[in-house]
């Protein structure tokens, strides 16, 4: 993108509006992949679009970067539109100025390291840029994504993580303002994926290039984004910070898909003011609206394994639930205490090693503040 917009200026790097995308199957069904969606990238973000196979994510990268020809809305990068059909403009892939990393890193196999770098700025420029001018980005790029000495060596000798910074070291050669995320990390192993995921943190704070980055993994799109875009059949139903996306879902569908949640369904007997009071089968419960709830509406009352607490005394709190524990998994920093409440399994997590004996009698305490209450959407 050769015209950058700058921080003073009123244009976001990417601004997508009323975007839609329609496929047709094969057995002739049609399928909303985009459904009018509207949101804008700043400078500096990096926008996660967060969703289960299939809800879109995939196809709005790739309608942003031109691989895609969406069906109506319009897309622009700071003052200049690159698809709009009402206004005949459709910008190709190339001439968008944005550079994207795949999941299957989409390297040449039998180019070299720095020969894979080199290629957009070669590709893009030819003639514009001299050798040595190309040579020194290239090196730069490379010693960014920490792998200077691999710069001679073949892509198809290397293993899955240093291809990707390859891959990622080629995205920011070219130093546009925007870059895209398709996946990179989920065809690297743990360790690696968990290794890149702070680089790609720390390089994208440094250098200040607004992404986009889809993932399906609800645990890698808290630890980056700075905004989460949550997608659901082609919509986004929440667009937020991962704080706020953790703590106030919008909804029900965003509140399981975003961490553990404990729920319970039940009916509104009273609200006042912010809270409510929901009658389930585990008894009465009190908690905060988070979402226009009524009396005598069908309503989830949840709440995260952290926020509850467990005693063997039974709690004066409104919200105590007498169980029994069925495990306790220890996962090192925590451990997760899977209790039965009335049959039901509610998973309470506990700081350090805390190891119960299964069978023992407990008490589990929610505070109203923990407790959400959304409409039931699955009923
Ligand atoms: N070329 C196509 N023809 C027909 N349907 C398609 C095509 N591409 C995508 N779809 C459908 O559009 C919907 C959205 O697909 P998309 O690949 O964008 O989802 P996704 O969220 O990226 O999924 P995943 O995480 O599995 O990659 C799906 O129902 C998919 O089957």
């Amino acid at each position: 993108m050769d015209v950058l917009p700058t921080s003073e200026s009123a244009d976001p790097v990417v601004r997508v509006e009323h975007l839609a995308k329609r496929f047709r199957r094969r057995d002739g069904s049609t399928v909303d992949a985009i459904d009018d969606v509207s949101f804008d990238v700043q400078a500096g973000d990096l926008v996660v679009l967060l969703g289960p196979s299939g809800c879109g994510k995939t196809t709005l990268l790739r309608s942003i970067a031109g691989l895609e020809t969406p069906d109506d809305g319009v897309i622009s990068f700071g003052d200049r539109v690159q698809f709009s059909p009402a206004e005949g403009i459709n910008v190709p892939p190339e001439r968008r100025g944005v550079s994207m990393v795949f999941q299957s890193y989409a390297l040449w196999p039998h180019m070299t390291a720095f020969r894979n770098v080199a290629y957009p700025l070669e590709s893009r420029g030819p003639g514009r840029r001299n050798k040595a001018e190309t040579a020194k980005r290239v090196r730069r790029a490379l010693g960014l994504v920490g792998i200077p000495e691999l710069e001679q060596q073949y892509a198809a000798q290397m293993s899955g993580g240093q291809q990707q910074r390859v891959a990622l070291a080629r995205a920011l050669v070219s130093n546009d303002a925007l870059v895209l995320f398709d996946e990179p990390l989920s065809n690297v192993d743990a360790k690696v994926r968990e290794q890149l995921r702070v680089e790609l943190l720390s390089l994208q704070r440094e250098l200040g290039f607004a992404a986009i980055f889809v993932t399906h993994d609800q645990s890698e799109a808290m630890q980056l984004g700075t905004r989460i875009a949550v997608l659901n059949k082609g919509r986004i139903v929440q667009l937020a910070s991962p704080l706020e996306v953790y703590t106030k879902p919008a909804n029900q569908y965003v509140a399981k898909f975003v961490g553990t949640m404990n729920e319970v369904l039940g009916t509104v007997t009273a609200t006042k003011g912010e809270t409510a009071e929901v009658k389930t089968d585990l008894g009465v419960l009190t908690g905060r609206i988070g979402g226009g709830v009524d009396i005598g509406d069908h309503v989830a009352a949840m709440w995260r394994p952290e926020s509850a607490t467990l005693s063997t005394d039974e709690p004066v709190a409104a919200n105590r639930l007498a169980g029994r524990v069925k495990a306790s998994l220890f996962l090192g920093a925590a451990t997760e205490q899977v209790i039965t409440v009335d049959g039901r399994e509610v998973r309470v997590q506990v700081p350090g090693a805390a190891v119960l004996p299964g069978g023992s009698d407990v008490w589990i305490e929610i505070s109203e503040a923990d407790l959400l209450v959304l409409p039931a959407e699955d009923a």
